[in-house]
């Protein structure tokens, strides 16, 4: 997406409102820079002219002083030391001021950014993550969003800053003499243009620079996340090529960028350059003609320097600007994506479903062009064990996905207890689920607190009793630290069976009235099967199941089946006739 410069300055300042009274200190803290830097060049300027020369002291600093005092050459030199230490204290205790200033509020601003932008992310539906892949929301989160600080504190406050301090330098110059201040305005102009040019360029390259980044680090995470694969088949060295080819995109944009920048630095150095020595000519001219002291030629020039200070400050932050806008463009065109799983104006509260399903009509796409489920229409009743079968892509999980409204039906509706589960309120309606997959998904964090993940404050008595259903609590105990043990990334510190029996544990806790079960035992051997399987019997009892299984014994159990084949409902399956299980053999074993 392409937003305008005012577009994203305006929304950048909207975002950081909750933090404006920190930010206006920052601002009005830049404000100090004016005196502290004006009086920089002073203890120079009277120590050559009152104390080399005949110049009397300026009046307000002899206001401090005794009417009747009279300044000795070496209490001119004392004052000039006096007044370099004084400017200098003041100047470092602002450094430090401001240097905490700018930290606290930088990194509160990039925290709530950051949590801002990873709720959304939470909230956007599956559709857009399959879409996009995490890679890429993961450096949004990590590097882009970084520049709210950068821009706000660390470009836009300096340039005000400098701003100002500029006009106070333009303002004393002015008042020396004009034709000092017009040669050092004259830079202005071509220094504008300078940066217009070069600021175009660096937000096409920074573009280019950021996604190139943006899929190396994809390539990281792809490998990382499947390293197991990656190392079975010795693909370590393709997998580093191809991440290389990706970085050396990024490298080759970085240089550009580089090459505009130092262009652009090269230009505006000489700008300077023929601006200082205007002026030497010019000042060399007036000292000689007695026109001006050779103290007040020292100021000026002093003050040249701190006109170009924050010309190029202001130049300077104007081009990595750029960096910070298209990082920030990137983040609000991910802001802006819309959730395709919406909830509608006012929600139906949803307490305990009784778990009557009605699918009315129901079509689902993921793209325009192929149609995954067809026109299903089918009713299942509370306490019902459905099966559901089919050959592999007949779009079982894909309709999972659509009672769970991981995705909405692109035609048709769906019913839960009478209603359509588009008016339940979202968070409401997915309470009512548990799930359980054929992967068990774990988080890096202790077994207690994995069980717990259905139902946050639970007691420990709780997740005891969940274990002991779910036939995980011998094995738990058995580890040193109990249910404190740590799970590892993704639970990889634990068995296969031992991950499933934690997740079946944690629908116990969650007591949803809704069971989901993808494939739950077809990745365990024959000993943790049974083990599995019998604790999933007392899982189902009392709940509306639906079970996705290429297990014929485990669809025994089922009373209802569906067979699903290229999204179509094939047949439905009551599972009280007496040749039922034949006949699923017969379905089963000709769909796979
Ligand atoms: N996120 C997605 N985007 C696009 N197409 C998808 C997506 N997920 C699944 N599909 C396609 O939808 C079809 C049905 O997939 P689904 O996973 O529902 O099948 P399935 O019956 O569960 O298969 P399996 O038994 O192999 O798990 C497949 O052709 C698949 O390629």
């Amino acid at each position: 997406m392409n937003f305008s410069t005012s577009y994203l300055l305006k929304r950048s300042f909207d975002q950081a409102r909750p933090h404006w009274l920190y930010i206006a200190g920052i601002f009005i803290c830049n404000f100090f820079t004016v005196p502290i830097t004006l009086m920089k060049p002073l203890a120079l300027k009277i120590l050559i002219d009152s104390g080399f020369g005949a110049k009397p002291v300026p009046n307000f600093i002899t206001f401090f002083f005794p009417s009747n005092y009279e300044f000795s050459f070496a209490s001119v030199i004392g004052l000039s030391i006096s007044l370099v230490i004084f400017v200098a204290l003041i100047d470092n205790i602002y450094i430090v001021v401001i240097w905490l200033l700018n930290t606290y509020t930088g990194e509160r601003l990039v925290r709530d950014f950051r949590l801002h932008i990873f709720n959304h992310i939470q909230q956007l539906s599956l559709a857009y993550h399959d879409r996009k892949g995490t890679a890429e929301s993961v450096y949004k989160i990590q590097y882009d969003a970084y520049a709210i600080r950068t821009l706000i504190i660390e470009n836009l406050s300096p340039i005000l800053s400098s701003f100002i301090t500029l006009t106070g330098m333009i303002v004393v110059m002015l008042n020396i003499n004009w034709h000092f201040a017009i040669i050092a305005c004259s830079v202005i102009p071509p220094m504008a243009i300078l940066i217009r040019f070069s600021s175009k360029k660096l937000k096409k390259e920074w573009q280019k620079v950021k996604e190139n980044e943006s899929n190396a680090m994809s390539v990281i995470q792809e490998v990382l996340t499947s390293l197991r694969v990656v190392k079975a088949f010795g693909q370590e060295n393709g997998e580093s090529g191809r991440f290389m080819s990706k970085t050396d995109m990024a490298m080759k944009g970085q240089l550009k960028v580089a090459w505009i920048d130092a262009s652009f630095y090269f230009c505006i150095g000489m700008t300077y350059a023929i601006g200082t020595a205007l002026f030497i000519f010019l000042g060399a001219k007036y000292v000689y003609s007695g026109e001006m002291t050779l103290g007040e030629l020292t100021m000026v020039m002093t003050y040249l320097g701190q006109i170009y200070g924050p010309l190029d400050t202001i130049s300077r932050n104007l081009n990595e600007v750029q960096s910070s806008l298209v990082s920030l463009g990137r983040v609000y065109s991910l802001l802006d994506e819309e959730k395709e799983v919406k909830e509608i104006a006012n929600p139906v509260n949803f307490i305990r479903a009784n778990g009557l399903f009605e699918f009315h009509n129901v079509s689902f796409h993921y793209k325009k062009e192929t149609s995954i489920l067809n026109d299903l229409s089918f009713k299942i009743y509370p306490g019902d064990r459905v099966g559901i079968i089919g050959s592999t892509g007949a779009g079982k999980s894909t309709l999972i996905s659509l009672i769970t409204r991981f995705y909405d039906p692109t035609y048709g509706q769906i019913l839960v207890d009478g209603v359509n589960i588009k008016e339940y309120k979202l968070s409401d309606y997915r309470k009512q689920f548990s799930i359980v997959l054929q992967e068990p998904v774990l988080f890096s964090t202790t077994i207690g607190e994995n069980i717990a993940y259905g139902l946050p404050n639970a007691s420990k008595a709780e997740i005891t009793e969940a274990a002991k259903m779910a036939n995980a609590h011998n094995f738990i105990i058995n580890y040193p630290d109990g249910y404190d043990t740590l799970t590892g990334e993704r639970g990889m510190n634990l068995s296969g069976g031992e991950r499933q029996r934690i997740s079946i544990a944690r629908a116990f806790i969650k007591n949803a009235p809704i069971l989901i079960l993808d494939e739950p035992t077809s990745s365990l051997d024959v000993k943790n099967e049974s083990q599995i399987m019998e604790a999933m019997e007392r899982l189902v009892k009392g709940r509306t199941t639906f079970l996705i299984t290429h297990r014929l014994d485990m669809l025994n159990s089922c009373n209802i089946i569906l067979h699903l084949e290229k999204g179509c409902l094939e047949e439905i399956i009551i599972n009280n006739e007496t040749d039922t299980i034949a006949r699923i053999k017969a379905t089963f074993l000709s769909s796979i």
